[in-house]
């Protein structure tokens, strides 16, 4: 955690959900009591064929709802591609940019997330941007290496705590049930805040750095309370309302 910033829960679906799951985001949302909304924020981010449905029926409930990329342009000839327009018309509060299975699935560049993270900040939404080492950069020592390279080409000029949250998701950890120590996560963290400050002087010590790997109701408690820990993205957690509540729990004061 970090004192004077209010944590952000995110749930990541990935490529998971029909119409019919929509009961676990209205199930998250009609749990959110005054204390937790006052503690903290929640967002779910489902696939984009459920974004419009989802944001309609937790209005005004303190969940909110995301998307999981976008295009780096607001419209045009991209078949099959979705734009920051479209998911702000669709009313997405955030979108993921930069997530390692869309840098590995897609290719995407840095430079291309970052293309994005702007398209993101010209609809008025916030760009979850993430960044990460695979288990190779780690092995071979380079993990803060990746982290700074992807910060500094992933991150617009024009960030601000207001406009941009920082994941940190180690794709060694996604899916795996591995975490990295504490420690580790620690270290990471701080590291980031140390160039976010750098470069975005007091808006960089403000911006909310989530941790995202593995996140469960058993673990969140010790990774959320360490330093520079703002909040988590939630993969297959955040999939049952239970579980993500869970986590959300681990914030309440
Ligand atoms: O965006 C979420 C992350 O990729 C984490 O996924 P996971 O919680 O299933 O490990």
């Amino acid at each position: 955690m970090t004192p004077d910033i209010k944590p952000l829960v995110a749930g990541n679906w990935k490529m998971n959900g029909t119409r019919d799951w929509l009961s676990e985001i209205t199930t998250v949302a009609g749990s959110l009591d005054a204390d937790l909304r006052e503690t903290m924020d929640t967002l779910i981010c489902p696939p984009a064929t459920l974004i419009y449905l989802a944001a309609a029926a937790v209005q005004d409930t303190g969940l909110t709802i995301g998307a999981q990329d976008c295009h780096m342009a607001q419209s045009g000839a991209h078949t099959g591609d979705i734009s920051a327009a479209m998911l702000a018309d669709a009313a997405a509060t955030h979108v993921i940019v930069g997530h390692s299975e869309r840098r590995t699935d897609h290719g995407e560049t840095s430079d291309t997330v970052k293309q994005k993270a702007e398209a993101v900040h010209e609809q008025g939404l916030i760009a979850i941007v993430c960044v990460g080492e695979t288990k190779q950069e780690r092995d071979e020592g380079r993990t803060l290496d990746v982290i700074k390279d992807q910060l500094a080409h992933s991150v617009p000029d024009n960030s601000t705590s207001a406009n941009t949250v920082i994941a940190y998701e180690p794709v060694w950890a996604i899916g795996t049930g591995v975490t990295p120590t504490v420690s580790d996560v620690e270290e990471a963290h701080a590291f980031m805040r140390r160039l976010l400050e750098d470069r975005f002087a007091g808006e960089g010590a403000l911006m909310k750095l989530l941790y995202g790997g593995s996140v469960k109701p058993s673990n969140a408690s010790e990774l959320m309370a360490v330093r520079n820990v703002d909040g988590a993205l939630v993969g297959g957690a955040s999939l049952k309302a239970a579980d993500f509540l869970a986590i959300c729990e681990s914030y309440r004061s």
